[in-house]
Formats: structure tokens, sequence, C-alpha cells
């Protein structure tokens, strides 16, 4: 990461909620621009909220959080329409159009109307949503759902993008394609992506640096870089190195034996 421009720094950042046991204490962490970085945890450690903190949604009870070269605060940069953040849900309005919701986080960052259509026009087909501007969300399956949610998320949030489990309430082969193609809409947009998951494989096929929180509360992260090639398919996840990856990463969340998890 050395002389990268830094999209995210987190320091000291502590917070618990009124009454319940602590979530973060001291924690640090940093994430250059243009990285894609998956943290990888248990259900319940904390991760959603981690992204509401970095969204400005929640405030920390000590430490900073600071987005972009110039270390805006997270809610700064959040009004700013700088941070997209992509809930498990795709939470799209019912009695809006595929073009109207993914326009919206346009229109709420005081796009004009017109203005917002268009920039969601042109980004639909590259999107795989071509001819379904004017259909409903119950008219369209589970991954067309996400994709709308990312096309709001992506055209609202200008330099980081917080992707909280988008994937998975999906089946398993929708899944595979979804993550195909974030990988190529990231290959074109490089934007810097933070993404949760449960998932190792899928932290591992998309991620540049896999951030592994093993324990409650959560007071460091631990650090896998993925040195695999890009451009990334799912092939990739036949690779040695990617099967190697995966056993440690297995260790690092007590799912394998120190052998490596063979029988
Ligand atoms: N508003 C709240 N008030 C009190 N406790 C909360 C609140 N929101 C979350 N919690 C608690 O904080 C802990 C972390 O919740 P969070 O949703 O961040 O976990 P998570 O790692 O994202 O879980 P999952 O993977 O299941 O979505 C949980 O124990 C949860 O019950």
């Amino acid at each position: 990461m050395q002389g990268q421009q830094i999209a995210l720094s987190v320091r000291g950042l502590s917070y618990s909620f009124p009454s319940e046991p602590p979530l973060f204490e001291s924690l640090d962490f940093e994430i250059s621009q243009g990285e894609f970085v998956s943290i990888l945890a248990a259900s319940g450690i904390g991760k959603t909220t981690l992204f509401r903190l970095l969204s400005g949604l929640l405030v920390p009870q000590a430490g900073t959080i600071a987005i972009g070269a110039a270390g805006s605060s997270a809610a700064a940069a959040a009004k700013q329409g700088r941070v997209g953040y992509m809930p498990q849900k795709d939470c799209l309005l019912p009695w809006r159009t595929v073009l109207d919701n993914a326009a919206l986080g346009l229109e709420l960052g005081g796009i004009p109307k017109r203005e917002a259509r268009r920039q969601v026009k042109e980004l639909l087909p590259e999107l795989g949503l071509e001819g379904t501007e004017s259909k409903y969300p119950h008219e369209l399956s589970g991954g067309m759902r996400q994709r709308v949610s990312f096309a709001r998320s992506l055209l609202a949030g200008g330099e980081l993008l917080l992707l909280d489990e988008p994937f998975s309430a999906l089946d398993a082969m929708t899944r595979i394609r979804m993550q195909e193609w974030l990988l190529q809409v990231w290959e074109q947009h490089r934007k810097t992506i933070l993404f949760i998951t449960h998932d190792v494989d899928e932290a591992l096929l998309l991620s540049d640096r896999v951030l592994v929180a093993a324990q409650s509360p959560i007071t460091a992260l631990q650090e896998l870089p993925v040195q695999l090639p890009r451009p990334r398919s799912y092939e990739a996840a036949l690779d040695e190195t990617f099967i190697r990856l995966k056993r440690q990463l297995l260790g690092w969340i007590g799912m394998s034996s120190p052998g490596g998890g063979r029988p």
C-alpha cells in the first residue's frame, strides 16, 4: 500500500451500543484508492455496524474515520455523496421503475431528475440491465434487483463503495454470475470497494486483500493479501494458490485443523 493514496483510514475506533458489550476497541485499518478489500467475519460480530459507522449513520465513541486523501469525516463524506452504501437487502422501492430506483441516490444528492435518469440510462447496458428501464422490482430476478441496487450505489457513491453481503440471498449459480459480473464492473470503474462477506471463496475471488475479524470485540483485523492475477473469473478457485490461501483463511476463522483441514 506504500505510496498509494488513502481512500479510508480508521484509527483507534471504539464502539458499543448502550448496555451492550463493545463491538470495536481501538481498531486500526486502512484502504488505498482503487483497492478491493473484503472483511470476512462470523455473523453478529459487528460488520453491519462497522458499515454504519463508515457511512456516518453512527458516530464512534472514540477514534477517527477519515475518507479520501483530504481525510474528511464519514458524515461529511457521506453528505457529499462520496460514500455509497449497498445494504444486504436490495431496498428497491416497489412503486418505482428500474430507472427511477437506480436514479434515487443521485436525486437525493440534488441531481435534477432528468440528468439522474440520463446517467442511469448510460450505465444500464454495462450492468446487463438494458431494456429493463420501465420494469418494476417485482418483475425482476434476484440478481437483477441486486444489479439495480448496485447501479444506485455506484452512481451515488463517488469514491468508496461499501457492499454489505450483497449476494448472500442469491442461489449458488446466480451468485457466481454476480461475482464475475462485479469483477468486470470493478475492472472498468476501479472504485475503492469494501465488501463484507461470510464466504471464504467469495472473499478470495474478489479481493486484493482479505481482512479477517476473528474475535469479539474486534481490536484488530488479520490481513491476507490475495496475489492472484487479474482479471479473474471463477476458474481462479481451481488455482493452487487459491486453495492454499483458502486453507489459510479457514485456519484463521477456526474452520480447519492445523494440518490444513484435510481428512
Ligand atoms: N441498534 C442496535 N442496538 C443494540 N444492539 C444492536 C443494534 N444493532 C446491532 N446490535 C447488536 O450488535 C451486534 C452486531 O450487529 P451487526 O448487525 O453489526 O452484526 P453483523 O456482524 O453484521 O451480523 P450479521 O452477519 O448477522 O448481519 C449484534 O449483537 C446485534 O444484536
